[in-house]
């Protein structure tokens, strides 16, 4: 069996609290889990086998089973059925010769090291003795109270660099240090708490997995629908919008049609339980990250889809309920429609046209668009789940789209002009793959669903020229790549940051809705919040000086050697303001002496701009540094322009001068001229270099959003802090 150390799942019973570590680990594998570790250090070896006798069988060898410490459970646990795959041993536990003596060769043995001595120590023992090394902490951590002193992140790479077996992290990770440690040399990172205290350890292993896997990995969209050999609906038009809209499209099929663009001949239904087959070889192998259902025949295919939805939980569902052809046949007899009814309930959105719409909300086909709307609000209702109405039947020059989602009252509407044409076949499977294709990507749904819909009338108005049939012809699916030469693998220097931009959009969204910025805005925040952030915020500049220094020293020509080295001079300046004008010794400065310590959250803030500087490539590193310009002066813009209220401009506000440092002209200009060389870099980079450039940025992003975050976090610290003396005048870096 290969193992897949990326995402390491030690278990702690305390921890785990009243779910169980079984309930856990089930949770966490099906999540994603390539391992799991017994780890109890207070039950008894009969109890310990126990555990992994029902462990084995919960894991069903969809993830490797080792345990702790405890080599004769081990072999006791094997001896009665158990599939326990080894064990993990420290440097003071049974020797690892022993274990690999009495496991046998394909053996997993994991080896606890974290210095040097312990590495010459592995390379003295004979071949194939130990198969990985867990190497920590990375941080302090509670779990272990007796654990050695912590390695950072860059410990932990030097270590790695130097080691000839997979280094797995351990000790205080979490999910913002993955990709700092995967790009330190990690074959994986072991959590003890960050699964085990989780509110929900399957969701948390998939984001886990997906940080492991990259911002900028492809997102796997699986497409549960019939087959149209013309290739214009279907799979067939599935596969192809996933592709056009960045995906890796994957395809179970429920029905086999003899169709042309003309019309549907025949359908043929396979056995439901060889559908169920094709879904289970999937969601036992691959993380999916969004599903799209269209047709689905009868009964009994909606069952075995409803009943696999339950067992593998994708995240994101899109429900085409492919119901009423475009001629009004009804597709589904009336006992399907009932079980779709129970399956629809499953989605995170529903995109039925009006024909559909009507059926499901049992009533007439609307007549105009506030009574498709009004069917849709009370569809949603009824479900329990958003539904994208589609206006296309409707005649007239219009042809809207509403995104309706009664639990959150939401009716956010898509205006659109007609495209005059008679190749719509697919239209609607294609633009549901789309509309799961770009959620995948991490967009929130109204953005999703501009993207799909510009990439849907793109390809609608290029659809007549494919000439394919003699009926309505397919949509061009990939009209727009074409346009632009090919599938757009590389961008110009000036798409690259616009589409960075849009990428982190839902980590934006997020800032926005931050309390502690929405209080800042609005004035309300408390003063020891305040100072708690301007405090980490002078540490921060500290350190980010440091590394715009290193950015200043890597920068390819002198005038951007000026640049970020006069950045860096601004950072500092920023720091000694924050010191001299706001963080006054009222405020955390006692007799000239600055006595606030960084956060967990600023400290992996630094380590991650540090490690991005060590390894000395320019273009990474300033990618890592931009988040830091472009998100403040997008704040200040936006606070400025009154995009969270007045309160900013009022006199009364206390934090009215601070707020407007944001705003900062020179600041605004600094970040044009940071964004102008992170582009220019972009696009002198190859694939893999822009796409190590887009993790450091997202990365830093989802700093900042975990900056902004902290100081409401941090209740105690915050009163501890607090004071409330009035504001001075201040200025940003
Ligand atoms: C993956 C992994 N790495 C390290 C350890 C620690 O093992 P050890 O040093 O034996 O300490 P205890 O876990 O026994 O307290 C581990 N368990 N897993
Ligand atoms: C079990 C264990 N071993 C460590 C080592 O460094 O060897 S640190 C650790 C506990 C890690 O727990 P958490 O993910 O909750 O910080
Ligand atoms: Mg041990």
């Amino acid at each position: 069996m290969s193992i897949d150390l990326s995402l390491y799942l030690v278990t702690d019973p305390v921890l785990c609290g009243e779910r169980g570590v079984v309930d856990v680990v089930r949770e966490a594998v099906a999540g994603g889990v390539g391992i799991v570790q017994l780890r109890d250090k207070t039950a008894t070896d009969a109890q310990i086998v126990d555990q992994l006798i029902e462990l084995s069988d919960v894991i069903d060898a969809r993830a490797a089973l080792v345990v702790n410490d405890r080599l004769d459970a081990a072999l006791e646990a094997r001896a009665r059925g158990a599939r326990v795959d080894g064990v993990h041993l420290g440097q003071s536990d049974t020797s690892v010769e022993r274990a690999r003596e009495l496991l046998g060769p394909d053996a997993i043995i994991g080896l606890t090291a974290n210095t040097a001595a312990h590495l010459d120590a592995v390379r003295a023992l004979p071949p194939g003795t130990v198969d990985h090394l867990g190497v920590g902490v990375i941080r302090p951590t509670d779990t272990k109270p007796d654990h050695p002193a912590p390695l950072g992140i860059e410990g932990f790479r030097a270590f790695a660099e130097l080691s000839e077996l997979p280094c797995v992290a351990i000790g205080g990770v979490g999910i913002d240090d993955v990709e700092a440690l995967r790009d330190a040399g990690a074959a994986g990172i072991a959590v003890v708490s960050a699964l085990c205290a989780a509110d929900d350890p399957r969701t948390e292993a998939r984001a886990f997995r997906r940080r492991w896997r990259g911002a900028a990995s492809v997102p796997r969209v699986l497409s549960i629908a019939g087959s149209d050999p013309s290739g214009g609906a279907g799979i067939q038009a599935d596969l192809k919008s996933i592709g056009a809209n960045g995906g890796y499209g994957m395809a179970a099929i429920t029905a086999l049609t003899v169709q042309n663009t003309q019309g549907v001949r025949a359908v043929h239904v396979p056995p439901a339980d060889f559908l169920r087959a094709q879904l289970d070889a999937l969601s036992v192998d691959i993380d999916i990250d969004a599903v799209k259902i269209g047709m689905l025949a009868d009964a009994a295919v909606i069952r075995t889809v409803t009943a696999w939805l339950d067992d593998a939980r994708p995240p994101i569902v899109i429900v085409d309920p492919v119901m009423v052809a475009t001629s009004g046949d009804r597709l589904l007899e009336e006992d399907a429609e009932h079980a779709l009814r129970d399956l629809l309930r499953r989605a995170d959105l529903v995109t039925p046209n009006l024909l559909e719409l009507a059926v499901l909300a049992d009533t007439v086909i609307a007549d105009s668009w506030p009574a498709a709307i009004a069917d849709a609000e009370r569809l949603s209702a009824d479900i329990g789940v958003a539904v994208l109405i589609k206006g296309g039947h409707l005649g007239g020059d219009q042809s809207p789209d509403a995104f309706v989602d009664a639990t959150t009252a939401t009716v956010q509407q898509f205006p659109g002009t007609r495209i005059d044409t008679d190749a719509t076949h697919g239209t609607g499977c294609s633009l549901s793959s789309a509309l799961a294709t770009q959620r995948a990507l991490g967009k929130e749904w109204p953005q999703a669903v501009i993207a799909a819909r510009e990439w849907l009338r793109e390809s609608l108005r290029a659809g007549a020229e494919l000439q394919v049939g003699r009926g309505h012809g397919p949509i061009d699916h990939f009209a727009g790549s074409r346009a632009r030469g090919g599938i757009d693998t590389s961008p110009t220097r000036d798409e690259v940051v616009t589409q960075w931009w849009e990428h982190i959009s839902a980590i934006r969204a997020d800032i926005d809705e931050l309390p502690f910025v929405r209080a800042l805005a609005d004035g309300t925040l408390d003063r020891g919040a305040f100072t708690h952030y301007l405090a980490q915020d002078a540490l921060y500049l500290s350190g980010y000086a440091r590394v715009l220094a290193d950015a200043a020293r890597l920068a390819p020509t002198a005038k951007e050697q000026a640049f970020w080295a006069n950045s860096a001079h601004g950072s500092i300046v920023g720091e000694l303001e924050l010191h001299a004008q706001w963080l006054t010794p009222d405020e955390g400065v006692s007799d000239g002496t600055f006595s606030a310590t960084p956060s967990p959250t600023t400290t992996a803030y630094l380590d991650h701009l540090r490690s991005s500087a060590y390894g000395g490539d320019y273009a990474q590193l300033i990618a890592a540094l931009l988040p830091c310009f472009w998100l403040y002066t997008d704040l200040g813009l936006r606070l400025g322009e009154g995009h969270f209220g007045d309160f900013a401009r009022s006199m009364t506000h206390p934090y009215a001068s601070w707020l407007r440092t944001y705003a900062d002209e020179s600041f605004a200009e600094a970040t044009q001229q940071a964004i102008e060389y992170v582009a220019s870099a972009a696009a002198a980079s190859d694939g893999e270099g822009r796409m190590r450039m887009l993790r450091a940025f997202e990365a830093s992003a989802r700093h900042e959003l975990a900056f902004f975050a902290e100081p409401l976090r941090h209740e105690s610290c915050v009163s501890a802090l607090s004071r409330s003396s009035a504001a001075p005048e201040a200025k940003m870096v």
